[in-house]
């Protein structure tokens, strides 16, 4: 990504830019922090972190639907969308903060007339404005690249929606601010032979300090100093605007395909039974994934064939022949995935639904012809944990229940901007026999 100075005018006014990956331009600082967020996304006990809450906020959910649709013979329906969102919310910040977000139980809360959640009910207030914050910067942060500065600072219309974005942005930055110094008050505290916990926030808190096992006190280098405050919450605030819609509208994706394609279900139910061996409680695991390959492939498989990411922008650094055409530098170009994973010429039978492509032996997609995470330098630092919740959420979604489309015959509904949202999925959802 690389922004004319024009275009990135209104996110230097809301401080967002040359911050965290996201919208960093400059490399030595983009690759100081990407160094950080790699580090701790990729480490293997944040996979054993991912399948644990995945679990736990399964059962949390199956706690609300137990309430709202799974009493009595009648069937009920829900938007899968909505609950999927409200499912990945709580699982990134919990996963990248280490502080339980409690957004389901808020919208159990809306839903339900007579019962409540479990949870004090201000924290859940706590949190469902925290994530309303987030959200209203996901969905308005482009006026500030759209928008010119003349229309946002003196046309009235504007002027309020800048100013509202900014002051939402305010609040972002204090809220962030006091969780990562409660947090490091809490490290402070904990005696260097305690272990402290595996959440993004406290790795990255603790990266190239005396608390951090691969640790050097003989290795003096400006690159290896830790991480200041404004520097962790750059990093923690890309992970959760880049990892909540993009996971959330995925796994509608795979709901909607494996309805239309009953032998897929049938084979991947048959590849669930086989795993639990009919156990429809017990927490998944890090080594159920090396049993739940057709899972993995049908989640590739929904990401090629209908990618959230529909494209992503590059910036020509010399000139390049592209297409057969002559691009001077400087030239921005936008990649098209959804071109890229329909073409015959990468793909065979690039309509078809056929999640056993991925699990053929020789089977191997064309060098940059799978793109649903970008690619190069730049690649989704969190793909990793993005296959590993998808492929758990599938899994424990179809292990216990039977969820059918309310109208099959609908297409999906959607709206496309920087992602493509589901902006309804009605299913009716029982439990297996
Ligand atoms: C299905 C889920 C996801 C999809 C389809 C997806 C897709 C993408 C794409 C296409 C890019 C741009 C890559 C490029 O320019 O080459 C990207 C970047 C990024 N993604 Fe993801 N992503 C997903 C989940 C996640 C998750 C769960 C996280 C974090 C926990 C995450 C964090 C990021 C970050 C921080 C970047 C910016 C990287 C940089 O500029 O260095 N993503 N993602």
């Amino acid at each position: 990504m690389k922004l004319s100075e024009d275009d990135s005018k209104g996110y230097h006014e809301l401080g967002i830019m040359g911050k965290g990956l996201v919208l960093n331009q400059e490399f030595k600082s983009w690759r100081y922090n990407r160094h950080f967020f790699t580090q701790a996304i990729l480490s293997p006990k944040f996979v054993h972190e991912t399948t644990y809450w995945t679990s736990k906020l399964f059962e949390e959910l199956e706690s609300y639907w137990d309430k709202l649709y799974l009493k009595g013979d009648n069937k009920k329906v829900l938007d899968f969308s909505l609950w999927s969102n409200q499912f990945t919310n709580d699982m990134i910040i919990t996963l990248l903060t280490g502080e339980r977000s409690y957004t389901m139980a808020g919208y159990f809360n809306e839903l339900s007339d007579s019962e409540k959640a479990e949870r004090p009910s201000a924290l859940i207030d706590e949190t469902v404005k925290f994530v309303h914050a987030i959200r209203k910067h996901i969905l308005g942060f482009l006026l500030f690249q759209i928008i010119s500065p003349f229309l946002r600072h003196y046309f009235p219309y504007f002027k309020n929606k800048s100013d509202d974005m900014k002051e939402n942005m305010k609040y972002l930055n204090r809220r962030f601010d006091s969780i990562i110094k409660k947090r490091r008050q809490e490290i402070e505290n904990t005696p260097l032979d305690k272990p402290l916990s595996n959440d993004m926030l406290t790795s990255v808190i603790i990266a190239n300090t005396p608390r951090d096992v691969n640790y050097d006190k003989n290795i003096n280098d400006k690159a290896m100093r830790p991480m200041t405050d404004i520097e962790v919450r750059g990093i923690i605030f890309d992970g959760i605007i880049a990892g909540t819609d993009t996971t959330a509208n995925t796994i509608s994706y795979i709901i909607y395909y494996l309805a239309h394609n009953p032998d897929v279900k049938k084979k991947m139910l048959d590849e669930i039974d086989r795993t639990f061996q009919d156990d429809k409680i017990r927490p998944i695991t890090e080594s159920d994934l090396h049993n739940l390959k057709y899972c993995e492939a049908i989640v590739k498989e929904v990401s090629r064939i209908f990618s959230v990411v529909n494209s992503f922008p590059r910036c020509l650094e010399r000139p390049e022949e592209i297409a057969g055409y002559q691009w001077p530098a400087n030239t921005h170009i936008r990649i098209n995935i959804d071109a890229i994973h329909h073409n015959s010429e990468y793909w065979v039978e690039p309509e078809k639904f056929n999640p056993d492509r991925w699990l053929n032996e020789d089977f191997e997609p064309k060098k940059n012809s799978f793109i649903t995470f970008g690619g190069g330098l730049r690649v989704c630092p969190g793909r990793k944990l993005a296959i590993t919740e998808l492929v758990c959420l599938t899994t424990l979604l179809y292990r216990k229940y039977e969820i059918d489309l309310v109208n099959k015959e609908a297409s999906l509904r959607t709206v496309s901007s920087v992602i493509t949202a589901c902006t309804e999925l009605l299913v009716e959802i029982r439990q297996r026999n």
